[in-house]
């Protein structure tokens, strides 16, 4: 049994009603076009950008997921809202809500991984100025499969996507933002990456590239397949992907390459770190310090 899944690379401009009437139309079209599952960008209601996101923010439920949720049972379609700046108790959020097709949210999650980057004379950014980090996993079921939510940066973590995998996940969604600094390299190759070493299925969600914008997104929204293979892709225009994710297939490349019965966990135990000999120097938002391996432990 497949579920069919729609990857909306859409064009987001400042009009924040237009946005949201915009994402809306495209749900629709791709649920006649058979979608079953139909996933937005991150940040699709607002550019992206951190002088933006208070201006846009709502609550959850707010405007915006009220209208997803509407669409979502008109159409009688899963929707993976993408995100939007969440406000919440004083604080500001990177969130994608999940709709079930009943309109009811049946999945929240807020950017784990906030996007501080500092790459000079190409792109600095700093998502911790304004935004809190999320704590929390959040999966859900759609037909056979069990899906995983990670926003954009968050795909930079090998650690998350592995525990949607130990979670039973299928799939991974990330609606994503990525730039021209870091688009080109690095965006099809972590989705790879996350495919391959947990022989899942990952999809990222871009929006469509404005070349006016302050920050401009890179496009290329694209499906990998367990094998690591690319399903379907695009360039940087606004468009609707479509491709079948397939459970089956998890257990055939499993079964192909039994990683799972090969891990040597002994072996590669993890531990906790010592205290950081200076705590100013810990990283904000990561509040455990990590966890690290023990390099001089062997078992013999
Ligand atoms: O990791 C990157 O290079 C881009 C991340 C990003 O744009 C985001 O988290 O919104």
């Amino acid at each position: 049994m497949a579920l069919r899944l729609a990857l909306v690379q859409m064009s987001v401009g400042i009009n924040k009603m237009d946005n949201i009437a915009h994402a809306c139309k495209l749900i629709r079209e791709a649920a006649n076009k058979g979608a079953q599952l139909v996933a937005l960008p991150e940040c699709f209601n607002s550019p992206y950008g951190t002088k933006y996101f208070k201006e846009y923010s709502e609550p959850i439920p707010g405007p915006t997921t009220m209208s997803l949720a509407q669409v979502a049972k008109d159409c009688k379609v899963y929707v993976v809202g993408g995100s939007i700046p969440e406000s919440d108790d004083g604080h500001l959020y990177n969130t994608c809500s999940v709709f079930a097709p009943n309109g009811e949210i049946i999945a929240k999650y807020r950017k784990m991984h906030l996007f501080d980057i500092d790459v000079p004379g190409k792109i600095r950014f700093q998502e911790s100025e304004v935004l809190k980090a999320g704590n929390r996993f959040a999966t859900f079921n759609a037909g056979p499969c069990t899906i995983g939510i990670g926003i954009c940066y968050d795909i930079r973590f090998a650690e998350l996507a592995q525990i949607y995998a130990q979670k039973g996940c299928h799939l991974l969604l990330y609606p994503g933002a990525f730039n021209m600094t870091t688009g080109p390299l690095h965006w099809e190759l972590l989705q790879r990456a996350r495919a391959l070493d947990n022989q899942l299925y990952v999809a990222a969600i871009s929006p469509a590239r404005d070349e006016n914008a302050s920050y401009i997104a890179w496009g290329h929204t694209t499906a990998v397949g367990p094998w690591g293979d690319v399903l379907v892709t695009t360039d940087h225009e606004e468009t609707i992907l479509y491709t079948d994710i397939e459970t089956e297939k998890l257990k055939q490349v499993r079964e192909n390459i039994p990683l799972n019965n090969q891990r040597r966990l002994n072996v590669y135990t993890r531990t906790k770190p010592v205290q950081s000999q200076n705590p100013t120097t810990s990283l904000k938002n990561n509040d455990m310090s990590g966890y690290q391996i023990d390099v001089n432990q062997h078992v013999d």
